[in-house]
């Protein structure tokens, strides 16, 4: 996929969704959907760089690995800067999807809006849809539980240790991807490898606990246990998300994995001694085995 950045670009045949879109949950992929719908357009997904402050349920890199699962060819990232916020949004029409991503069709939720004071909305893309030449498809905000799913509530449910429900808001589940780091090699002295994940600052993470997860390394899938915490009983630095592989033997260090979240299983804990964390660590690995087993 390819990832556009800046101001200065000119890209041709656009098939374009706008927003925020953290998380592509099942609100975002109505209008993914309708822009993989065509073929003889790029599948385009246009966002603004910065815009997200605080937590995010997906950070660059994951986003990235999600849209191009999905088959999305290019994403444009807006600088989301003191001049961008001052552009018109009339100027950002022509300019940004017409001059510059030669939109043919653009995708939105029928809430978006746009430029200057938040001045844009679908009234004014529908008004120049006829003189720029390009198709709009605005979405009515889809509802679960009569609540519209939202980014927000995803964020919500996520730190409130629902992730089943986090879950089916997002039509997938929650993932945390990246490069397996070397913990404090404890993990074989309890008996057990496991692999490290150190997710930057601004993920926002499950609540501490025990999940059963889903593991993808080098194109293979396993089942696994997860802790997700500061792993009180030896103590660390920083949030972790720490999986012992179910069925897995081998070195895993530098490797790219991503971890699905199925299934809470138990808040983290501190424990007395190695002893009792290593027989809780069991007991976890059988939950999730049986976990494992039901949703294969
Ligand atoms: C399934 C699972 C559950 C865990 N639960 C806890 C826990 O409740 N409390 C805790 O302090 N550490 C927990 N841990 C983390 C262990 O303390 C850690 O695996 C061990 O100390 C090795 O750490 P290292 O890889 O940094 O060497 C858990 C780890 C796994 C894989
Ligand atoms: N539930 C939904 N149904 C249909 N379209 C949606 C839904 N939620 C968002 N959209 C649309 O998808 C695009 C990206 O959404 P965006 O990330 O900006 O909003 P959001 O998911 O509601 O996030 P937040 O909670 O941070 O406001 C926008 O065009 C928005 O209108």
């Amino acid at each position: 996929m390819e990832i556009i950045k800046g101001l200065d670009f000119k890209i041709k045949n656009s098939a374009v969704s706008l927003g925020k879109f953290d998380g592509f949950h099942r609100g975002h992929r109505l209008l993914l959907d309708r822009i993989l719908e065509h073929p003889e357009l790029h599948a385009t997904v246009f966002t603004f760089d910065g815009i997200l402050k605080g937590k995010q349920i997906y950070l660059e890199e994951e986003k990235r690995s999600l849209l191009e699962r999905l088959g999305v060819e290019r994403e444009v990232l807006f600088p989301f800067s003191e001049e961008t916020r001052s552009m018109t949004p009339e100027t950002f029409i022509r300019e940004m999807l017409v001059e510059r991503m030669d939109a043919k069709l653009i995708c939105v939720g029928e809430d978006f809006h746009f430029g200057k004071e938040r001045r844009g909305d679908v009234g004014m893309l529908s008004e120049y849809a006829p003189l720029y030449g390009y198709e709009l498809c605005v979405f009515p905000k889809i509802k679960e539980d009569g609540e519209v799913i939202s980014s927000t509530r995803i964020r919500r449910e996520l730190a409130q240790g629902r992730i089943e429900k986090a879950n089916r808001l997002l039509g997938d589940p929650y993932f945390v991807l990246g490069e397996v780091v070397h913990g404090n090699a404890l993990g074989r002295t309890i008996g057990m490898p496991t692999a490290n994940l150190l997710p930057g600052e601004q993920k926002l993470l499950p609540v501490y606990g025990v999940y059963a997860t889903r593991v993808e390394v080098e194109g293979k899938t396993y089942g696994g246990v997860t802790n997700v915490g500061v792993k009180p009983t030896i103590g660390a630095d920083r949030a972790n998300v720490e999986t012992t592989l179910l069925d897995f033997e081998g070195n895993l260090y530098g490797k790219q994995m991503t971890v699905y979240f199925l299934d809470f299983l138990r808040p983290e804990q501190r424990f007395d001694s190695l002893d009792e964390l290593k027989a809780q660590i069991s007991r976890d690995k059988e939950t999730a085995e049986k976990i494992w087993v039901s949703v294969n």
